[in-house]
């Protein structure tokens, strides 16, 4: 038995299931901390629970791992209000749960998932899955943090829901983590078998065109995407994906969402926002260049961007924008006066870290709204720049941009954003790569920033190892 005791449990559910039906709660949540197992064991494996949807988080230093399986409740909207929409939903459900117990950080019942780029999609996609807005609260989910390693499950009941309905659910749980929580999973590698970068001319062509715009001050900046699609000699395993980007990792989170047979993976190392009890984090990246072989390149490199002009430039409009958005929204705003470095796997950005506190009654899904798309994915002027890249972008972004992460019932959470990505089914893959563009711009040189933020995400998918 992973779990606390078996007495335990079954006086929670009593108590829990007489208190539930008593206020006509409809769902009920219980937190276990339990050994050390690895929520990659629990993604990797969770098929043998009947489930087809799955999530999968981690950050940086590690101190927060999250995987979520199986749907409990969905909430997805089509509409252009869909953050405000998915808001009322999260509270509603809120209302409706039982939890019996005060949860530590990360634990009880999240809804995880995110918001595609744009509100519409206006050419053919595949994203159907997705839609503009996905959210589940999981089933089941597995929590590391720095306290230990916890489980939450949650229950749907209604007034013909027994005491043993939940306990043998439970007992399903625990023997599920048993069998498969502790055991190492075995991934068969997948090897790109062939890559082809979608129209590269075109892009280049496109990014003339918007430096070509930016000689009437209307637009100062816009980043444009392209993607890559990959084919591989078996089908994208994403628990040997999140395996490998774990492995290389030095700053960035990894994510994936999986709704049916479409998986969205990022490796990102960029925060919308994260809201904690009242202090909200942000992060300002933008302005690139590739990192070197050596120690001595790398600081080169380094000294090259923190000088660059035209990089500089880039990183301004989304620390003004940023700083401006989060000023209505904020008592007190941290932004340090110049941008430091922030190293990737393959490349260094400039960065700000952004830190406030947050004027009551703000959610995070209010931030979401106000910053998406910062001008580090849409550009500057905001709107000039999303109707440009509607123009001329041919394939629909998606999830690549955009924010996703987590949210819990305190309203605390945090978002990433969807960048150096891919959307993978069975043996193929699209990546999405952009960059920033201003008036100083070479599109050749954008076309192999852009070439360089596909690798990673290409060699853990199974491709060309020997590319940095
Ligand atoms: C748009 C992307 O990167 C953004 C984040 C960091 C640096 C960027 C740049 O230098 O262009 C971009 O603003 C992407 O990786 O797809």
């Amino acid at each position: 038995m992973l779990r606390t005791g078996q007495l335990e449990s079954i006086a929670y559910f009593e108590q829990s299931l007489q208190k539930a039906k008593a206020c006509s709660k409809r769902f009920i949540c219980k937190v276990d901390k339990i050994m050390n197992i690895h929520p990659l064991s629990v993604y990797h494996f969770y098929h043998k629970l009947g489930f087809t949807e799955r999530f999968y988080w981690s950050n940086q230093e590690n101190s927060l791992i999250l995987t979520g399986i199986g749907t409990l409740v969905p909430f997805h909207h089509s509409t252009e209000e869909q953050y405000s929409a998915i808001e009322k939903e999260w509270k509603r459900f809120g209302e409706e749960v039982y939890i019996e117990q005060e949860n530590c950080f990360g634990t009880g019942p999240l809804a995880l998932g995110g918001f595609s780029f744009f509100e519409t999609y206006k050419h053919d996609h595949d994203w159907k899955e997705f839609g503009t807005s996905h959210f589940f609260v999981p089933k089941l989910m597995i929590t590391v943090t720095q306290e230990g390693t916890f489980i939450t499950s949650n229950y749907e009941i209604n007034a013909q829901t027994t005491l043993e309905d939940l306990l043998s659910q439970y007992k399903q749980y625990d023997d599920y983590l048993e069998q498969y929580g502790m055991k190492q999973p075995t991934f068969t590698q997948s090897e790109c078998i062939q890559k082809d970068e979608f129209e590269p001319n075109e892009w280049i062509q496109s990014v003339k065109t918007a430096i070509g715009q930016m000689k009437d001050e209307q637009l100062e900046k816009v980043v444009l995407n392209r993607t890559l699609n990959a084919t591989f000699s078996s089908e994208v395993n994403s628990s040997k994906v999140i395996y490998e980007l774990e492995a290389t990792r030095n700053v960035n989170y990894v994510i994936t969402y999986q709704l049916k047979d479409t998986v969205f993976i990022s490796a990102t190392p960029e925060r919308l926002i994260a809201k904690k009890k009242n202090t909200v984090s942000s992060m300002c990246l933008a302005g690139s260049a590739a990192k070197g072989i050596t120690k001595e390149e790398n600081s080169e490199a380094a000294n090259w961007l923190l000088n660059s002009k035209k990089n500089n430039d880039e990183h301004a409009f989304v620390v003004n924008y940023i700083k401006e958005t989060l000023r209505l929204y904020c008592d007190q705003l941290t932004i340090p006066s110049s941008p430091r470095i922030m190293a990737t796997k393959s490349l260094l950005h400039l960065f700000t870290p952004v830190e406030g506190t947050i004027l009551q009654h703000v959610s995070i899904f209010k931030l979401i709204q106000a910053l998406h798309p910062t001008p580090a994915l849409g550009g500057f002027p905001k709107e000039v720049a999303c109707k440009l890249i509607r123009e001329l972008e041919p394939i629909e972004r998606g999830w690549y941009g955009a924010p996703i992460g987590w949210i819990d019932l305190n309203g605390n959470g945090d978002f990433a954003v969807g960048i150096r990505s891919a959307l993978v089914k069975a043996n193929k893959a699209k990546l999405y790569a952009g960059c920033g563009i201003v008036q100083d711009s070479k599109p050749e040189e954008e076309f192999y920033e852009t070439g360089v933020k596909f690798l990673p995400m290409l060699n853990a998918l199974g491709g060309l190892r020997n590319e940095r």
